[in-house]
Order: C-alpha cells, then structure tokens, then sequence
C-alpha cells in the first residue's frame, strides 16, 4: 500500500533539508529515504532528511540523516529549521524549546517577528574534544579537529579561494586518521572576529552552510588565537554568529531558519 508522507522543505543559511513530523507521518528506513529524496533529478533535492519527533526527555526530538543514508549525531542548522517548524505549524507556542538528539539536549531559543520565527540561538553544549593536525607532504598545513557531537576538521588559510574543495574534501572526509569520517572546513579570517568559511560535509559533500561546522571553526579559530570567543562566520549561503560563553563553557549559535514549501511524496 503506497502511503504519502507530507513533508516540508527548510535551509539554515542555504543548508536545506526535508523536514518530515514523524508524529503524524512515520518513517520506514530513513536512511534509504534520504538518499532518495536528497537527490535532485528523481528525488525532492537536499542535503539530507531531517525527522521531527517525540522525547521523554524534551520538548521534541530530531534525528539527522544526510545525503548518502549515514545518521549524524546533530545538525546546527537543522535543529534551528527543527525550531521554527514546531513553533510556525503549531506543535507548541513555546519560545524556548528542548530538543533531544543524538548528541545531547540542546535549547532553542525562537526569536520571533510578526508571528514568524526569524532567527534562533542554540545551546550547542561545548565542544567534546580539540587537537592539532600537522600533515606533512601534499598538505602543507595545520588543521584542528573538533568535535561538536560530530567531528570536524578545520583549517585556516591564507586565501580560501584557492582551495579545491571538490578534491581536498572526500581526500580529508575519508581519511584513516578519521574512522567516522569527519566534516572538513576551509577557513579565512576577513576581519576583526570574522571568518569566511567553506564546508565539504561527511555525507553531503559541499554544502552552502555547515553549523556544528561554523561551531567547530569557531572555536578553533579561538583556540589559535585568531579570533575572540565571539565570531561571525560569513558561509556561501549565509552567515551564522557563534559565542564560546566562558562561564558555562558552552557555545551559542544564533542563525536564520527558513521555509521554502510544503510537499508531499509518495512512500513507496
Ligand atoms: N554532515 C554532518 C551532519 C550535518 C551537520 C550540518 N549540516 C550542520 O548544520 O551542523 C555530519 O555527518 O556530522
């Protein structure tokens, strides 16, 4: 029996995902789901498959899945589109939400104008675990991993223009250093406490915004003494403010959420 999903379509600064609520729609095999539906010539078009759900221990829960099936353990620009979803299709009117996901419970704060979520601040909780990189050979340069529940790879440069993404990418995505993979960023500093930033994404490859990413860089580019704990990290598709608050140690992004439009998709 061929079932339709409803689903709607969202981007945090151009990183774009369909957003099914599982409370009303159920999902059978997400992960085979995602890569069908992400790809653009048969499928809807995305970076992945973003699941609204249920929790006993917040407000909704999320799971991330990107383009190629593999489950992420969070997605900073989904959960904030995970936000403005809740809010704008009335499963709350709460304007601080929990959110429960596979790396931890993270806390939303919906910034609203004119009934609509513009932006949202999310609690990332703080960074896991930070270290350096020094490759020798065809890559002349120092990167920091740092993981955000998910792991990145950040490395700044002189000029961003001049990395090839589209090589160096899957190189580092796949790399044996990085069992899980790992997300990779270029990155730029443009001016006082701002970073220009370029994302190949585990499972997605180039994405327009990455934000566990502009988190991950971020702190990186704090921990090398190029910037403040506050930053704007400026990404192809838009531009996302991330704090490393000192007292609480956590790290604060606030970003856009948008929507394009509602579809519906035959489960087959
Ligand atoms: N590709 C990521 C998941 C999506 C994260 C990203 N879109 C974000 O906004 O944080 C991973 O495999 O860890």
């Amino acid at each position: 029996m061929i079932s339709k999903i409803k689903f709607t379509k969202m981007h945090g600064a151009g990183n774009d995902y369909i957003y099914v609520d599982t409370t009303q729609y159920p999902i059978t095999d997400p992960a085979k789901k995602a890569i069908e539906w992400s790809k653009f010539h048969t499928g809807i078009g995305s970076d992945g498959l973003i699941l609204i759900g249920i929790s006993d221990k917040a407000d909704f829960s999320m799971r991330i899945f990107n383009a190629d099936g593999s489950e992420a353990m969070m997605c900073g620009n989904g959960s904030r589109c995970v936000g403005k979803y809740v809010y704008e299709y009335g499963l709350t009117d709460k304007t601080e939400i929990t959110l429960d996901t596979r790396s931890g419970i993270k806390i939303l704060k919906l910034h609203i104008e004119e009934k609509t979520v513009s932006t949202v601040t999310v609690d990332m909780g703080s960074p896991l675990e930070t270290d350096g990189i020094q490759w020798e050979g065809k890559y002349p340069f120092r990167s920091t991993k740092v993981s955000m529940g998910n792991p990145h790879l950040v490395t700044f440069v002189e000029d961003i223009t001049r990395i090839d993404l589209p090589e160096i990418g899957p190189e580092l995505e796949n790399h044996p250093l990085f069992p899980d993979r790992t997300n990779v960023e270029f990155a730029q500093i443009v001016g006082k406490d701002t970073i220009r930033m370029r994302v190949w994404e585990r499972g997605s490859g180039i994405t327009q915004a990455c934000g566990t990413g502009a988190c991950a860089t971020a702190v990186a580019a704090f921990i090398n003494g190029l910037t403040g704990r506050k930053s704007d990290v400026i990404m192809d598709g838009g531009t996302v403010t991330i704090e490393w608050d000192e007292i609480s140690g956590h790290i604060l992004m606030t970003g856009p959420a948008t929507k394009v439009f509602d579809g519906e998709i035959e489960d087959k």
